[in-house]
């Protein structure tokens, strides 16, 4: 970390300071940072205000203004929030959004409200859609900020007292659904977002929402079926264990620990969380979007067909490099599976052991060793719960419906930030490229378009240095393209 100091000896590009914990360091003065000696404790609220800008200097005026429980920071129009890791809700309370309501922006203190409402008066005032970008790593916040802003925005737009189902109630509720269905513990977020989401709102011509929309990208599907120490499934998975003892028992369920696709990782519970209380919360919450309850009784049939589908084991086969259920307890799985699909139980069963090759002429069918059996059941349980997924996310946008006339619409993209494991994946390459990209669009905006702007009218400035990633993403762009046309299957069959 960076440390305070005072400069005792300049010596060319040598600089030797005292720092704060007593040592003398002697440093490169490229290394060196200055200070503003009459900085104010407590930190400015806008980074641009700052005299040095620079890394310390930032995070020291981040530090300085969390200490006194001040988690948002201004950088010009962008806002820094620093997550709290506890509830502040005073911060979010109807009051708050009454006071941000039609404010000049860099008024208040800053704030998500602030941010949404330069983005729905904008809107408002010259008819034109705007976006707001929300990144950061995973567990910095964006989740809780989207909330904020989709909150205010429903508040703001929110057609007063009426009865029933409004747009802006199914759009909030749309959340916990999605959660439920795409959230996950994972070791640095106990709710993160498996999934990337660009929520639309619509609004009519005098600010009111009319419609919405939910768009999701990659939806991590290998979780399903394998998942790492300390991290869970889907919570959704949990949640239908702790149903009721009816639900249970017609479900087949136990204890999340007697699945295999839950009990890989010995991480069962989340502190403070009652699974059976947030499992009746969801299906309150799927009752407001419109989502009807027999809908909800096959999602849930589905979650449990592949608790099954993940319990049934493979023993060799009769006949060479053949497989089949391999004792009792996977064929129970497998029949229980094969009820709540309501399909044909030996189908199931030759789906996942053999394999059917189409040719010019005819149907090959191949036998499956037990290796290659194991592969076809996690492939069909990734692929059956992200089309269940995808369902979801249709149904829900079906039921809040969209408004065919509305002119201007404030999206949210709350967007999964870099991840880097000790393995990585395919999912976390293309979570990468997506962020890579995110971050072009912001040099784009923020360096490129505003020296441009600069040099045209020749105004005086000095260039800012900046690392541009346009030749990463060329070269990951332009050779995905042609990777993509010259081997790649279409995407649905590309298991
Ligand atoms: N403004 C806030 N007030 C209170 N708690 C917060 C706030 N922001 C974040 N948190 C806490 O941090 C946790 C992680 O936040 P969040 O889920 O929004 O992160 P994220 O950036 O969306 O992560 P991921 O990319 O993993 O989905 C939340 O569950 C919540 O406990």
């Amino acid at each position: 970390a960076w440390i305070d100091g005072e400069v005792l000896k300049v010596n060319g590009d040598t600089i030797t300071v005292k720092c704060s914990n007593e040592k003398t360091v002697t440093a490169k003065a490229s290394h060196v940072h200055a200070k503003d000696p009459e900085e104010s404790p407590c930190g400015v609220d806008d980074m641009t205000k700052l005299a040095y800008l620079h890394e310390p200097g930032v995070l020291q005026n981040l530090k300085s203004r969390y200490d006194m429980n001040e988690i948002y920071t201004y950088t010009g129009s962008i806002l820094i929030a620093v997550n709290p890791f506890r509830r502040l809700p005073h911060l979010y309370d109807i009051q708050m959004m009454e006071q941000y309501k039609g404010a000049d922006f860099g008024e208040l203190s800053p704030h998500p409200f602030a941010v949404a409402d330069v983005a729905y008066r904008l809107m408002l005032n010259e008819g034109i859609s705007q976006s707001i970008l929300v990144s950061g790593e995973s567990g910095a916040g964006k989740t809780e900020s989207t909330k904020m802003i989709m909150r205010y925005l429903a508040y703001m737009g929110g057609k007063a007292a009426t009865e029933g189902r409004t747009v802006e109630k199914q759009v909030l509720q749309s959340n916990p659904v999605l959660e439920a269905f795409g959230n996950a513990k994972t070791v640095r977020n106990n709710n993160s977002s498996r999934f990337g989401k660009f929520v639309e709102i619509q609004f009519d011509q005098k600010g009111r929402i009319s419609g919405a929309a939910v768009r999701t990208y990659l939806l991590e599907r290998s979780r399903v079926c394998q998942i790492s120490e300390s991290e869970r499934n889907y919570h959704c998975f949990y949640m239908i264990c702790a149903g009721s003892p009816e639900e249970r028992e017609k479900y087949k369920l136990g204890d999340p620990s007697t699945f295999h696709y839950l009990n890989q990782s010995n991480c069962y519970k989340i502190d403070g969380l009652d699974e059976s209380k947030e499992y009746l919360e969801t299906r309150k919450a799927m009752d407001i979007i419109g989502i009807s309850s027999e809908e909800q009784e096959a999602i849930f049939r589905i979650v449990a067909a592949i608790l099954h589908l993940g319990n049934v084991e493979f023993a060799e086969g009769d006949d060479v490099d053949s497989s089949k259920p391999k004792n009792e307890k996977s064929m129970f799985h497998l029949r229980t599976a094969a009820e709540l699909f309501m399909c044909d139980e030996k189908a199931l069963e030759d789906s996942l052991c053999k394999r059917i090759i189409v040719t010019r002429d005819e149907n090959i069918v191949k036998t499956l060793d037990a290796e290659a059996a194991k592969g076809s059941r996690d492939a069909l349980a990734k692929t059956v719960y992200s089309r269940l997924f995808d369902w979801l996310v249709t149904k829900i946008n079906n039921s809040i419906g969209q408004d065919p006339t509305s002119k201007c619409l404030i999206g949210v993209l709350d967007i999964y930030g870099f991840e880097s494991f000790k393995t990585n994946s395919f999912e976390q390459f293309c979570i990468n490229l997506t962020n890579e990209k995110l971050q072009q669009h912001f040099n784009q905006h923020v360096f490129k378009m505003e020296q441009e702007e600069y040099t045209k009218e020749e105004i005086d400035w000095s260039y800012i240095e900046f690392v541009d990633n346009q030749d990463i993403l060329d070269l990951i762009d332009k050779h995905c393209q042609m990777v993509t046309t010259s081997i790649l299957p279409p995407i649905h069959n590309r298991e």
